[in-house]
C-alpha cells in the first residue's frame, strides 16, 4: 500500500497492490491498516454508488455539521476527477482544492475529511463511483459550492458538462458562510 499526502492538510490518496494472474486480478480496496498508518480513524457507516455518463459531473456538495462526512472514494469502472475543495474557515488552505484522477486501472482511493466540499466529473462513459462515508445521508445538511467558480479556479478538464439543474445554483465562493 503506497499513499500520498497533499499540500492541503487531512487529504490522503491510497494506491492498493493488485494481484493480476491469469485469471483476472485481486485487490484489497479498504482496509482501516491504511488509515493506522497515517493517524487518521474515520468511522464509515454508509456506502454509496452512482454510475455516471461521461461529461457528468457531481458537486461540489458537502453536508453540515453534525451530519459531515468523511469520503473514502474510488472508481470501480472508467476514470473520474475528483476535486476536494478546503472549506475549513481557519485552515490557511480554505477556499483551494485538490484534484485527483480516479482510475479503474490503477485503483486508486482519495480520502476526503470533512470540511470538504466534494465533487468529480466523469471521463468515461458508465463511470462507476463508489465511496464510503462517515456519517448518513440527511439532505436538510446538504450545502455546496458552485463547479464553475471562478474564485475556486478549477480545471475539470472540460467546458461543458452535464451538471444538474440544482447544482448549477450553487453558491459562489465570495456569498458563502462555511459551517465549518
Ligand atoms: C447522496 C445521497 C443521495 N440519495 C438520493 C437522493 C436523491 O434522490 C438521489 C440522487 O442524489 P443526488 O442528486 O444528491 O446525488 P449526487 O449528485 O451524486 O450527490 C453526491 O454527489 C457528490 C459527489 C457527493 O460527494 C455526495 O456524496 C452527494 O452529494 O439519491 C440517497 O438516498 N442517499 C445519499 O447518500
Amino acid at each position: 500500500m503506497d499513499h500520498k499526502l497533499f499540500d492541503i492538510e487531512g487529504l490522503v490518496e491510497f494506491t492498493p497492490r493488485v494481484f493480476a494472474d491469469d485469471r483476472g486480478y485481486f485487490l484489497e480496496t479498504f482496509s482501516m491498516k491504511w488509515f493506522e498508518a497515517v493517524g487518521i480513524q474515520p468511522n464509515f457507516v454508509q456506502d454509496n454508488q452512482s454510475v455516471s455518463k461521461k461529461g457528468v459531473l457531481r458537486g461540489l456538495h458537502f453536508q453540515k455539521p453534525p451530519f459531515a462526512q468523511g469520503k473514502l472514494v474510488r472508481v470501480a469502472t472508467g476514470k473520474a476527477l475528483d476535486v476536494a475543495v478546503d472549506i475549513r474557515k481557519n485552515s490557511p488552505t480554505y477556499g483551494q482544492h485538490v484534484t485527483c484522477l480516479l482510475d479503474s486501472e490503477k485503483q486508486n482511493v482519495f480520502y476526503i475529511p470533512e470540511g470538504f466540499a466534494h465533487g468529480f466529473v466523469a471521463l468515461e462513459e458508465g463511470t462507476t463511483f463508489l465511496y464510503k462515508c462517515t456519517n448518513f445521508y440527511a439532505s436538510a445538511t446538504e450545502g455546496g459550492l458552485l463547479w464553475s467558480d471562478p474564485a475556486l479556479n478549477i480545471d475539470w478538464g472540460l467546458t461543458d458538462p452535464l451538471v444538474s439543474p440544482k447544482d448549477e445554483i450553487l453558491p459562489l465562493l465570495q456569498d458563502f458562510d462555511s459551517p465549518f
